[in-house]
């Protein structure tokens, strides 16, 4: 028999072999996905940063060792990944976005204002009170899905409800892809319950309307680190709380979590294929409608319909969809009327100038 010493001696035995340090880059949120874009001389010569705040003087990163500042000319936001060159900061080049966050800048026909890249997770946050709203709850998640982050709901405020049950019950019939966490963000074990979506090395964003704890969280996740908590956050001279920039805030254990104010001026336009994911089940039975356009009110051969006499599609759900589908249909199409309307005064103003311009070569 061949004794097996390994056991030991604590470097070798398979039990106790000690997990391989996680990388600098790993703790600023690098993943394979980022690493399969980068050969091997490219990561040598220009090093991996990822941008941590932007403002209007340029953009923070972070690396492996480095801390610096890109001047502005690269569109960036806050969470990318760049392969720094430091010769030319401004020719760094922007690695594949696994998300992106992203809302129409106002009166510009294809301009998007960046808000986060490269979430892995939002928490889509309600409380177990008057906030909880399914329909607002879909919007975000619609908003979430539309920028391909993964949302989880969490039901905040546990310790000031009798029952949680039919909050969980209601924001769980939403999507099976889903998941729902109702918690005590003051008092409970938020690092516990948030665990599966926080990682070291994975980066997290929350949504949600104020005061329904979106700080509590942080700040619970932060834990002990209360001295960089505080710097999230800073009193302006009504004694308001206010979120300062586009940041991103590193726990200690290698989580990044997002605090950007745009994520509160979301809005929904440009995401039917958001609402299409959500309602992927009343989607898959209007495909089953006997007519393309059916309106899903009185046409024959309505498989909508039918699933609703048969009591597998909820009526309001229907409706929520059919609202929300609206809304943003509304916002997309209004933007793009602007746009038609400034395309039109654009052409006016080319017209009155070459009639002028006719008359003056005439005279
Ligand atoms: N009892 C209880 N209070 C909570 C809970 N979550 C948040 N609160 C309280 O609710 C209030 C608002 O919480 P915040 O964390 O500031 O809410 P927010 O979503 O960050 O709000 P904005 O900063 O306005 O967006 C605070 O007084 C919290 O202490 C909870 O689970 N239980
Ligand atoms: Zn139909």
């Amino acid at each position: 028999m061949t004794r097996d010493y390994s056991q030991f001696m604590p470097s070798m035995g398979t039990h106790n072999t000690p997990k391989p340090a996680r990388s600098a880059l790993e703790n600023l949120g690098w993943q394979a996905f980022f690493a399969s874009q980068v050969d091997v001389e490219a990561l040598a010569a220009t090093p991996p940063v990822r941008v941590t705040e932007v403002h209007k003087s340029g953009a923070n990163v972070k690396g492996d060792g480095f801390d610096g500042l890109i001047p502005p000319g690269l569109e960036l936001a806050v969470g990318d990944w760049l392969l720094f060159d430091e010769a030319l900061p401004t020719h760094s080049l922007l690695l594949d976005r696994k998300s992106l966050f992203k809302r129409r800048a106002a009166g510009h026909a294809k301009h998007y204002q960046l808000i986060a890249a490269n979430v892995d997770t939002v928490f889509v946050v309600t409380s177990c009170n008057q906030d909880f709203n399914v329909a607002r709850l879909e919007r975000f998640l619609a908003l979430a899905f539309e920028s391909e982050v993964a949302p989880v709901i969490v039901l905040t405020k546990a310790d000031l409800c009798d029952d949680t049950q039919p909050y969980v019950d209601q924001a769980q019939a939403i999507s099976d892809r889903v998941p729902v966490i109702a918690i005590d963000a003051k008092a409970g074990d938020v690092a516990g319950a948030l665990a599966d979506w926080c990682a070291p090395g994975q980066t997290i964003a929350f949504l949600g309307t104020s005061g329904v704890g979106k700080s509590t969280l942080v700040n619970a996740l932060f834990g002990a680190e209360k001295a960089a908590t505080s710097g999230i956050r800073e009193d302006d001279a009504r004694g308001r709380h206010t979120t300062t920039a586009r940041q991103m805030h590193f726990t200690d254990s290698g989580l990044a979590v997002l605090d950007t104010p745009g994520m509160r001026e979301l809005q929904l336009a440009d995401a039917e294929a958001g609402i299409a994911d959500l309602f992927a089940d009343v989607v898959e039975l209007a495909a089953q409608c006997k007519f393309n356009d059916c309106a899903h009110e009185t046409e024959p051969g309505c498989a909508v319909r039918a699933a609703i006499e048969a009591g597998d599609l909820d009526p309001a759900r229907l409706e929520r969809y059919r609202k929300l589908a609206a809304e943003e249909r509304h916002n997309t199409e209004t933007l793009a009327e602007r746009r038609s309307r400034q395309k039109d005064f654009g052409k006016m103003i080319k017209t009155v100038t070459k009639a002028h311009k006719g008359r003056k070569g005439r005279r």
